[in-house]
């Protein structure tokens, strides 16, 4: 069987120079392109050198069209904006679309939704193992304890990270609240300053830190009267979310049009 062909966008970035690795690395997989964005210093650069390879003999393209008409599959690390347009290029393409980037607003998830009307997509705040392993134990947590236990949610990352709480809190929260039968939002407390009063009975709290070259640790804590349970996944390789994300595309690869979560992708039905 031939390999499916899988174009990196956001090649240059952190992400995007992992997946161009891993795919190398990854039997059934190939390298089909590579995207960055108009004006990036590294369009028309060798996406293999840029990664730290030896030359793959793909030049970085601004240009996703025709490189999408070639390809069966697109890994997505970028921005929110950039995302979107990929969806539809991607929809137009007919090839699978697997979307990490966070930081997605409601109207953005909607957008998903139609290109999802055309194309598998495969979309989740993060495409490691463990972090969807997690989001289960959460969910069985969540549904096992009442609101006497006060759920709140804890995650740290690099300094370059431009949103929060990040896509992974935001998987977790929304795995506590379906454990708990609520809609995470009218319950998540996303900031707290100054005078906040006690903490209202029954919400989801979230904090985000933010330094240094944290790859992504986050907790999730059910604090009741003289005990706390606390669930937490450490990230210490960019390469596990890259690997997921492979995943992702192989199996999304001749699936009928919808969209699909890493839920889906691992087999997890609760
Ligand atoms: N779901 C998951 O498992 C994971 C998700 N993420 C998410 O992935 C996203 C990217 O993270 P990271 O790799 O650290 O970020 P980086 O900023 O290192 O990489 C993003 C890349 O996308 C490029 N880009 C932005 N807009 C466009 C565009 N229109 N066309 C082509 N390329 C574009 C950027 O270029 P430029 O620098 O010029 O803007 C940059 O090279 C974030 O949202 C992050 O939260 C990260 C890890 C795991
Ligand atoms: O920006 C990152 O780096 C990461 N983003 C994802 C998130 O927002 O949860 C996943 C991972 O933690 C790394």
């Amino acid at each position: 069987m031939t390999d499916m062909g899988l174009v990196i966008v956001g090649a240059a970035g952190r992400m995007g120079r992992t997946l161009i690795r891993l795919v190398t690395e990854t039997e059934g997989v190939t390298v089909a392109g590579a995207i960055e964005r108009e004006g990036s210093p590294f369009v028309g650069q060798d996406a293999g050198v840029v990664a730290g390879l030896p030359a793959l003999g793909i030049a970085i393209s601004d240009d996703p069209l025709p490189v999408f008409a070639q390809a069966q599959g697109v890994l997505d690390f970028t921005s929110p904006a950039a995302t979107l347009g990929f969806a539809e290029i991607a929809a137009q393409a007919r090839i699978v679309h697997v979307i990490g980037t966070t930081g997605l607003s409601a109207e953005d998830h909607a957008a998903i939704d139609a290109a999802a009307r055309h194309a598998a997509i495969v979309q989740s705040g993060n495409m490691s193992l463990g972090v969807n392993l997690l989001a289960q134990l959460v969910r069985q947590a969540a549904r096992a304890l009442d609101e006497d236990f006060d759920i709140e949610v804890l995650e740290m990352h690099h300094r370059h990270k431009v949103d929060a709480p990040s896509g992974t809190a935001l998987l977790l929260g929304q795995a506590a609240a379906e454990g708990r039968e609520i809609d995470l939002a009218e319950h998540a407390v996303r900031v707290r300053d100054g005078i906040t009063g006690p903490r209202p009975r029954g919400a989801i709290g979230f904090a985000a830190l933010r330094g240094g070259s944290v790859i992504g640790d986050h907790s999730v804590m059910l604090a009741g009267e003289g005990e706390m349970i606390t669930l937490s996944h450490h990230a210490s390789d960019r390469a596990l979310f890259a690997r997921g994300a492979i995943k992702a595309a192989l199996w999304a690869h001749g699936r009928k049009p919808g969209r699909y979560s890493m839920a889906d992708v691992l087999g997890f039905t609760d």
